[in-house]
C-alpha cells in the first residue's frame, strides 16, 4: 500500500506491505486538528489511521502511524472498512496465551510485557490469557491441561530457557495427544503447527536473536501482530531409550556445559552470571575424552562455511527441506539411518557444540556457526580439541569479530544430521575401582580451578538446562516448530537503499 503522508507534514512517501499494517482506526479530529492548513475551509472532515511497522537500523521495529483525511464520510468508512477486511483475512493471530517468567534475565518480564508489549497487542486487538510462572515448569504443565485450540500461538516471555520450556511443552502435548512415546529415537513425532512468539526478557536470549536479528521487545511483539512464522529445526536428545531433551540453539559440551553448570548456582547474578562463570571455565581451562560418531547431512546444500549465512526466505532451508522429503519418500527413515555412515572420531575436547541455528546473540552477534541454517534439517557440529589457553582464546575472541571461527587446526565443524557421543568414563568402564577413582578425583579438580587435569566428564548445556547424562544421541528434526518470526531480513543498508529510492521516485 502506498501511503502520501499528510502534505503539510512530510513530504516523503512511505511504501507499506498491507502484511506489515498492525491496525486501522477512525480518527476523532479535535478543533486544533480541524484548523490545520486547508481542511480548516472544510464542514467537517473525515480522518482514519493506519497504524504499521516503521524498520529501523539493526532489524529493529517500530510502531508508526499516519492519518489520512477526506470530506466524504462514505470514502473514508469504505477506506476503513476495506483494509479492515484485508487485515482479517491474513494470518494475523487475535487471541493469544502469553506465559511471562518474573525470574529470567534482569527480572523485569513482567514489566517489558505490560510497559511494552500489552499496548501494542491491544492496538491490534489481539485477546491475551497472560499467566505468570510460580516456579520452574509452571508453563511446561500448564501446556498439558489448556485447551490449546483455543490459540493462534502461545508467547513466552523470558530467556532460552523460558522458550525451551514452552516448546517441551507443546511439543509433549502434541505427541501425547497423538499417542507418540518420546523415549522411542526413531519415534515418528508429529509436528508442532501453533506459533511461538518470544518477548526476550532473558539473558541470552540467542533463539529470539537469530531469528528476528535482534533482542527487542518491541520488535518482537510486532512480527507476532503480523503474523510472521519461521520454521525451526529442532534436535530431539536420548540417552540409551529415554527421552532427556529437545534443543533448538546450543547443545554443548565441556566448555559452554561447565559455564552453565556453574552459573546456575548463580541466578541471582543475572546476566552477569556467565561472564563471571565463563573466566573462571576458561581459566580452569578442562578438556574432556570421549568419542563422536556422526551422520554428515548430506540432505543439504549449505556448509559451515559458506559466505551466505540464513536470511529471510532462504533459499538453502527450502531446498535442503525438499531434498529431505524427497529422500524420505524414496526411500524411508529405515534406509535413510542404516544407508547413510556413522563418522566416528575420538579425541580430547575443549568444548563439543551442536548448534540448530547461529546463536547470534547481543555478546556475539555472528554466533558460534554463523552460516547454520534455521530450518535446513541439520545441525552443526563444532569440534573443539585440546588446546592451549592462548590458543582458545583466540577462538573465543574470534567469536566478538568477523573472523573465521573455524580457522584453527584445533577446530573441526560438519554439518550433521544426527550424532552420538560417549565419553571415555563411561567407555571405561572395564573395572569400576578407576571410575571411582576418577569421579573424587573430578570432584576435587572441580573445586580447584588451577589444575588442568582432565576431568571424567562434564554437563550438556542443552538451550541453557543441564542434562542428566553425558552419553547422548541426537536426530534433527526438519521444522519442527514455527515461531513469529521471518528470520533475519537483508541487512539495513539495503533498506536505507530502499527508502532512498522511494524518496526519489517522489522527487
Ligand atoms: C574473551 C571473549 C569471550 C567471547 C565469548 C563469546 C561467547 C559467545 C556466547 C554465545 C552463547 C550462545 C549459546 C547460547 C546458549 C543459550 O541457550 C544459553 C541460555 O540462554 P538464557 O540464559 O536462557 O537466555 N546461554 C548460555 C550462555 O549457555
Ligand atoms: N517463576 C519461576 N520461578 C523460577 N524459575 C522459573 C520460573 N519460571 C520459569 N522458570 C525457569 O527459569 C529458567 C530460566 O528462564 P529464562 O527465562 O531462560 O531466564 P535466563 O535467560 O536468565 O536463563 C527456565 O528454565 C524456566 O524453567
Ligand atoms: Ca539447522
Amino acid at each position: 500500500m502506498r501511503m502520501r503522508q499528510n502534505p503539510q507534514f512530510d513530504r516523503k512517501n512511505c511504501f507499506v506491505p498491507t502484511s506489515e499494517i498492525i491496525a486501522v482506526e477512525e480518527t476523532e479530529l479535535n478543533k486544533k486538528q480541524r484548523n490545520i492548513g486547508k481542511w480548516q475551509k472544510m464542514a467537517k472532515p473525515h480522518a482514519f489511521t493506519v497504524y504499521y511497522v516503521k524498520k529501523a537500523r539493526n532489524h529493529r521495529w517500530r510502531c508508526s502511524d499516519v492519518t489520512f483525511w477526506c470530506v466524504d464520510e462514505h470514502l473514508c468508512n469504505q477506506w476503513i472498512q476495506a483494509l479492515k477486511e484485508l487485515l482479517e483475512m491474513q494470518s494475523k493471530p487475535k487471541q493469544l496465551l502469553v506465559y511471562i517468567n518474573p525470574y529470567g534475565g534482569k527480572r523485569q518480564g513482567k514489566s517489558i510485557y505490560e510497559q511494552k508489549v500489552a499496548p501494542l497487542f491491544s492496538l491490534a486487538s489481539i485477546s491475551t490469557d497472560v499467566v505468570i510462572t510460580e516456579h520452574a515448569n509452571h508453563a511446561k504443565d500448564n501446556l498439558f491441561e489448556v485447551n490449546i485450540n483455543k490459540y493462534d500461538g502461545v508467547v513466552c516471555v523470558g530467556g532460552d530457557g523460558m522458550f525451551s520450556e514452552v516448546m517441551h511443552g507443546l511439543i509433549g502435548r502434541m505427541q501425547k495427544d497423538s499417542g507418540i512415546d518420546q523415549n522411542n529415537p526413531k519415534a515418528p513425532l508429529v509436528q508442532c503447527n501453533i506459533r511461538i512468539g518470544i518477548i526476550p526478557a532473558g539473558s541470552t536470549d540467542c533463539i529470539c536473536y537469530s531469528t528476528v536479528g535482534i533482542s527487542d521487545p518491541v520488535t518482537s511483539a510486532l512480527h507476532i501482530i503480523v503474523g510472521d512464522c519461521q520454521p525451526l529445526d529442532v534436535s530431539s536428545v536420548h540417552h540409551n531409550n529415554t527421552f532427556l531433551k529437545y534443543s533448538v540453539s546450543l547443545l554443548g559440551y565441556g566448555f559452554y556445559g561447565d559455564i552453565l553448570k556453574d552459573s546456575e548456582k548463580k541466578r541471582w547474578m543475572g546476566p552477569m552470571r556467565y561472564d563471571y562463570s565463563g573466566l573462571k571455565t576458561f581459566l580452569s581451562h578442562h578438556y574432556y575424552e570421549g568419542t563422536i560418531s556422526f551422520q554428515p547431512a548430506k540432505h543439504t546444500v549449505g556448509s559451515p562455511q559458506d559466505k551466505d549465512s540464513c536470511r529471510t526466505g532462504c533459499y538453502i532451508c527450502k531446498k535442503s527441506e525438499q531434498q529431505l522429503s524427497q529422500q524420505y519418500k524414496e526411500c524411508g527413515l529405515k534406509h535413510e539411518e542404516d544407508e547413510e555412515e556413522w563418522k566416528v572420531i575420538k579425541g580430547k575436547f575443549l568444548a563439543i557444540n551442536a548448534v540448530n541455528m547461529s546463536c547470534a546473540c547481543p555478546r556475539s552477534p555472528k554466533g558460534l556457526s554463523p552460516a547454520a541454517h534455521l530450518a535446513d534439517g541439520s545441525a552443526d557440529l563444532i569440534l573443539v580439541r585440546k588446546c592451549s589457553r592462548f590458543d582458545f582464546l583466540r577462538y573465543l575472541v574470534r567469536h566478538t569479530n568477523q573472523d573465521d571461527q573455524f580457522d584453527f587446526s584445533f577446530v573441526d565443524v560438519y554439518r550433521v544430521k544426527s550424532f552420538q557421543f560417549t565419553s571415555k568414563l563411561s567407555e571405561d568402564n572395564e573395572s569400576n575401582v578407576t571410575d571411582i577413582g576418577k569421579k573424587r578425583f573430578g570432584q576435587f579438580c572441580r573445586d580447584h580451578p588451577a589444575c588442568c587435569c582432565n576431568i571424567a566428564s562434564s554437563t550438556w548445556n542443552c538451550d541453557g538446562e543441564t542434562l542428566d547424562s553425558s552419553a547422548i544421541q541426537v536426530r534433527v528434526h526438519c521444522q519442527f516448530v514455527k515461531l513469529f518470526a521471518r528470520g533475519i531480513e537483508e541487512n539495513s543498508k539495503d533498506e536505507a537503499a530502499y527508502s532512498q529510492s522511494s524518496i526519489e521516485q517522489l522527487l
